[in-house]
């Protein structure tokens, strides 16, 4: 196991205080102009993939300061770790392995001594016949027509993935498949959807790593209610309902046959379980060689992770930049901004991938951490954030660092749509970097003729400070293997901030309080008295809720 290291306490921590009070009072716009080369300096490429960050607040000392504290962390202990399969996820005594469902070269990783690749291979053998047949007509429904729509059930890692996924690859869905999700226990969710549907030709996907999701649960025993009122018929189920889970037992106890169960094993994290069976829905909607190429997307940058030296090292750097703004400019957010509508749920995918990962306060010898860990992660696609939320990036008092996605080309070639998006891109990431003086204003408003009272009242306003950072990734096409890395690459930047904060970042115990108290009032919901088990608050909010509903 990698040391666990207060990362404070590292020489690299002191000397980037010390750096951080000298890289403070310069601004990005002249770090520019004092070298030419800096774009070179600071960008790198991987595949089809460009990442430019040099318009962040850094020189080469800042870099190799970050470098050095992510070897002082361990980090290429951690990764060894990691890939090696070690039991890394130490509170809930587990291999952290969403590398090896995406281990495209096969090479043994053991777990306990134990190759898991036979089984993982088994399963995505399993994905791909299954996924093949639903596509092809084969697999029929209980009146013997084909499947034509996916309804997949399940919440959190168990749908964010999928859903993210089937949207950012929507130009290569196969036309005849229809794909539903449905993850809130608002019952809304689930009505809606099955307005939509026809049990003739549906299919019912259960993704629950547990099978005890509260939601999960709900949502799939409602749904298999709906479908035997139409077919009345419990042997139907089994073409129309499979399992995406770790837990056989109850997958059995629902009524669906394990036949029809596609197994994942518990060194898959929930929020990295897109690679596994969870992808079923995936490879349902755009085929399984898609599917098949995310999966090779992904291993590539496991492999560029793996084995590029740090300074050259895509995620790692991500990861270093972001721990320079979180714990020495007290930044507490980081913005992901896609320029492309189909990814449009990029941004909700990672808040789940970031913030339960590294959402911690606790560090790995069980101490409470005397430094920031995760930020808050969000986001939107641009254009649309530009005219929402942007005037607060450029103008606010918050120092919110952003990474900016685009591809090249687009799905949709229409007039001149692109330009117009990239223009835009382009125009935003060299505005928060250069910003506008006082000068450039005075100048702007002479120009239009404005009066010097209105230049005098105006002029604070206009001015935009700049120097706000932003990495720039920039690729060729939204296609599954680009799609493929991208996540993977912000995996790894999760992994290796929580590694230099040395946190545990595979076990998410700060979900279970609100569950536990929420299986408590359920019951006090429906009985007769008044509730005052709680605080007064709580119990006035019951009891204002039973009484409307009387
Ligand atoms: O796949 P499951 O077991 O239904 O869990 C769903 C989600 O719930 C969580 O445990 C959080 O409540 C996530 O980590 C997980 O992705």
């Amino acid at each position: 196991m990698f040391p666990a290291i207060n990362p404070t306490s590292t020489q690299a921590w002191e000397k980037l205080f010390q750096h951080y009070a000298d890289i403070e009072a310069k601004h990005l716009k002249d770090l520019f102009q004092q070298d030419p080369q800096r774009f070179e300096k600071f960008s790198l490429t991987f595949e089809n993939i460009l990442l430019d960050y040099s318009k962040n607040r850094i020189t080469e000392e800042t870099r190799s300061l970050l470098v050095s504290l992510a070897e002082e962390c361990g980090l290429k202990d951690a990764i060894d770790a990691m890939f090696n399969g070690e039991k890394i996820n130490f509170t809930e005594n587990r291999s952290v392995l969403h590398v090896a469902l995406r281990n495209r070269s096969n090479t043994p990783v053991l777990v306990d001594g134990q190759d898991v690749m036979p089984d993982v291979n088994r399963v995505l053998a399993q994905v791909e016949q299954f996924s093949n047949a639903v596509i092809n007509g084969e697999w029929k429904g209980y009146t013997g027509k084909a499947i034509n729509t996916i309804v997949n059930i399940g919440i959190g890692g168990s749908d964010l993935g999928p859903v993210m996924v089937t949207e950012a690859l929507k130009p290569y869905k196969k036309a005849h498949i229809e794909t539903y999700f449905v993850s809130n226990v608002d019952a809304t969710h689930i009505a809606e959807t099955l307005k939509k549907i026809d049990p003739e030709t549906t299919l019912f996907m259960i993704a629950s790593k547990t099978f005890t999701t509260q939601e999960t649960m709900t949502n799939a025993h409602s749904a298999r209610k709906w479908f035997l009122e139409q077919v009345q018929d419990e042997a139907h189920i089994k073409k129309h309902f499979v399992a995406l889970s770790t837990n056989a037992q109850a997958v059995a106890e629902f009524g669906i046959d394990t036949q029809n169960m596609f197994e994942f094993w518990d060194w898959v994290g929930g929020r990295y379980s897109l690679w596994s069976a969870i992808g079923l829905s995936i490879a349902c909607t755009v085929g399984y060689d898609n599917f098949k190429q995310l999966l090779e997307g992904a291993h590539a940058m496991d492999n560029h992770f793996k084995s590029a030296p740090f300074e050259e090292n895509a995620p790692v750097l991500l990861a270093l930049l972001g721990i320079w703004y979180n714990n020495f400019f007290g930044a507490d957010s980081h913005a992901l901004l896609p320029y492309d509508q189909y990814m449009h749920r990029f941004a909700a995918y990672f808040q789940q991938g970031d913030m339960e990962s590294n959402g911690k306060y606790v560090d790995r010898n069980g101490q409470p951490v005397n430094y920031q860990t995760g930020p808050i992660i969000w986001g939107e696609p641009g254009t649309n954030g530009q005219h929402a939320f942007y005037q607060l990036i450029h103008q606010g008092t918050k120092l919110i660092p952003c990474d900016f996605l685009a591809p090249a080309n687009s799905h949709n070639p229409l007039g001149d749509h692109h330009p117009k998006l990239m223009a835009n891109f382009f125009a935003q990431t060299e505005a928060l970097m250069n910003g506008k003086s006082e000068e450039q204003v005075i100048d702007e408003m002479h120009q239009l003729g404005c009066s010097e009272e209105d230049i005098r009242n105006l002029k604070t306003y206009k001015v935009f400070e700049g120097n706000r950072p932003t990495n720039s990734i920039l690729f060729k096409l939204l296609d599954p293997r680009t799609l493929g890395s991208l996540i993977a690459m912000y995996e790894h930047k999760i992994f290796v901030q929580g590694v230099i904060w040395n946190i545990y970042s595979f076990d998410q115990w700060g979900v279970e309080l609100g569950k536990q108290l929420a299986k408590k009032i359920l019951p006090e919901l429906t009985s007769a008295e008044d509730v005052n088990s709680h605080d007064s608050s709580t119990n006035g909010l019951i009891n204002q809720f039973k009484e409307f509903r009387k």
